[in-house]
Parts: C-alpha cells; structure tokens; sequence
C-alpha cells in the first residue's frame, strides 16, 4: 500500500542563489490500495509528474511523507518489489546501444546479480507485451513508437511490482496504439495481479483504465472519483475539465 500524507513541494526560480521559491504541491494526502488503478489527472503544470517523482522517490517532499509499506519512498528497499515507472519519453527511456534484449534484462539483473536469467523469461515478457522473440535483437531505434513503449512496459514489468506508476504514457501514441496499449495494460493489470497509477492529463484514457480517478489542480487535489460515477463531480473545475471532454 501507498500512503502520501500532507505532502508539500516547492522549486526555487530564479536560478540557484535565488530566495523564491514557488510552492508545486499543497496539502496532498491519498492513499493506494494493491490492485487499484488509480488516474493523476490534471493540466498542464498542475504538479502531476513532481507528485509522481515524489511517489517514485526520485525526489523528496519539503513536507509530509510518501510511504511504501510504511517505508520512506526514497528507500530503495521500500520501492522495490513496490513500484517501477513507465514514461512518456520512451525513446529515451531504452539506452539507444541496448537491444531489446539487453534492456528487458537490465532490471532483472540489477534485482538479482547473481542469478542467471533464463532467456525464456525474456521470450514470455516479450510475447505478454505483443512482440515476438525476432524483437529481442532489434535497437531502440528500430522500433515504432507503440512497439518500444511495449518494450518499456515489459521493463517495467519484469521484475513483478504490486504498482507501476505510467507518467504520460500513452500521450504521445497514435490513437489507435493508444488504445492497444491501454488494453495490453488491461490485460497485464490482470496477469500480474497489480494496479497503476495512471498520470495524464486525458480524462478519456484516465477512465478507460481506472477505477477512480484524483483531479489535481495547482498543486491540491480538487476531487476524487470513482470513475463510474465520473460524471457526479461535484466542483467547477472537475465539471469544466468534464465538458471539454464530453463536448
Ligand atoms: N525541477 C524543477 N525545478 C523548478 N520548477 C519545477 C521543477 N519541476 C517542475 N517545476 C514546476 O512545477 C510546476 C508543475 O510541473 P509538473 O511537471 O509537475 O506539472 P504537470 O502537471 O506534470 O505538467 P505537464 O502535464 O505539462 O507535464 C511547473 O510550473 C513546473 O515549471
């Protein structure tokens, strides 16, 4: 389980010896549960990816705590077997001189440095993801958007988290891709029995894939929904974000 208690983040601006500091993220309290997907959706700027950097432990709040199972986020232990990320940016998410191969192994080896890891399981991972074995020699670069995002998924998979947290994920995906990777997260969501917290700022993929969904606005969290009842937001704001959508 997740919990974030009364997390606050500012930046300083106006370069390094500057004293102003401009607050990201107020007052944000939530908790995940294992298995749930749970949507970050908001604007642009509205402090999405700095609360997943924070739930991903890369940074640490200024206030409040984010806890994996009651340990520290930025614990290694606490994250692993907890949580792995999948990013917008995919291109430079694989190291360009990796093949596929080499990439799907680097977090296996990383997690088990003495084990030897049975090519099978990358041939399994690459066949849960869509791809087939040719794919295992094949580089970053030889790869179409959705294919080397499925390769980040199964990265991010390999090692089993009860949470993969997707920044942005599909934003960048065709339409129609967009929605065969959303159903290939369906389907691992379920083989793996885990959940997501899905950050983006598309309401539509938000509640194709979760079950409830967080509307963060400058920093706090304005509502919470389940998404079945997405339409029953109750502030202005979630309602305008609703609108444009529906319109
Ligand atoms: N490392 C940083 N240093 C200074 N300011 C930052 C830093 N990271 C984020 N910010 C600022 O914090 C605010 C929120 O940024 P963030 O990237 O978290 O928003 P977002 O909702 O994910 O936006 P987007 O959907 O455009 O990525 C922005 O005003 C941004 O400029």
């Amino acid at each position: 389980m997740l919990t974030v208690e009364r997390v606050e983040k500012s930046y300083r601006t106006g370069g390094l010896f500057a004293r102003r500091r401009k607050q990201v993220l107020s007052g944000i309290s939530f908790e995940w549960k294992a298995g749930e997907c749970l949507g970050i959706i908001g604007e642009s700027g509205s402090g999405k990816s700095t609360l997943g950097r924070l739930l991903l432990g890369i940074e640490r709040p200024d206030r409040g705590s984010v806890r994996w199972e009651g340990r520290p986020a930025d614990e290694r232990r606490a994250r692993r077997g907890s949580v792995s990320a999948v990013f917008q940016d995919y291109t430079s998410s694989i190291h360009p001189f990796f093949t596929v191969e080499k990439a799907l192994m680097e977090p296996l080896t990383l997690r088990n440095k003495r084990a030897a890891i049975d090519s099978r399981r990358i041939d399994r991972l690459l066949e849960q993801v869509g791809l087939d074995s040719s794919y295992r020699n094949k580089y970053p670069h030889e790869l179409s958007g959705g294919e080397a995002q499925r390769v980040c998924i199964a990265r991010a998979v390999a090692t089993e988290p009860r949470c993969i947290l997707l920044d942005e994920a599909v934003s960048s995906l065709d339409g129609s891709v967009q929605v065969q990777v959303l159903d290939l997260l369906r389907s691992l969501k379920t083989a793996y029995d885990m959940g997501y917290i899905f950050i983006t700022h598309d309401i539509q993929a938000a509640a194709y894939l979760c079950d409830r969904v967080m509307i963060v606005r400058d920093g706090r969290i304005e509502e919470t929904v389940d998404v079945d009842r997405l339409r029953d937001v109750q502030s202005p704001y979630a309602k305008k974000l609703l609108d444009m959508v529906m319109a």
